[in-house]
């Protein structure tokens, strides 16, 4: 069973390494650091890597930085937007930190 998802268009970026940060509302703020998940797609739930929690912080959305959008492998104004269209209206969030541990 999978313990968090992503949706499938950041799959390659993950499993490449290129994007090492996710930022998620309270309802996925409890992974703890050391943490392993095993990723899935959001859309099939179909199994593509394990990941390694880090760190999860507490972030508001105009603390975002350009920092955080290297991280997610875009630019500060597209996370935003990503951030808008997943979490409307939403300022808490949570930065979970992660490195690969295995790919499918
Ligand atoms: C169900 C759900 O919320 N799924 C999500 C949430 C976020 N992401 C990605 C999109 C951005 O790259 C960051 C920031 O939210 O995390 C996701 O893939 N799936």
């Amino acid at each position: 069973m999978n313990e968090i998802t992503f949706f499938q268009r950041f799959e390659s970026d993950i499993v490449a390494g290129r994007k090492t940060i996710t930022l998620r509302d309270a309802s996925e703020s409890h992974f703890t650091p050391g943490q392993q998940l095993r990723v899935g797609r959001y859309e099939d739930d179909v199994y593509f890597c394990t990941i390694e929690v880090v760190s999860v912080t507490p972030v508001a959305l105009d603390e975002l930085t350009d920092e955080h959008a290297r991280q997610e492998n875009m630019t500060l104004p597209q996370l935003k937007e990503v951030i808008a269209e997943i979490y409307p209206g939403l300022n808490e969030l949570y930065a979970i930190v992660f490195t690969l541990v295995s790919k499918a």
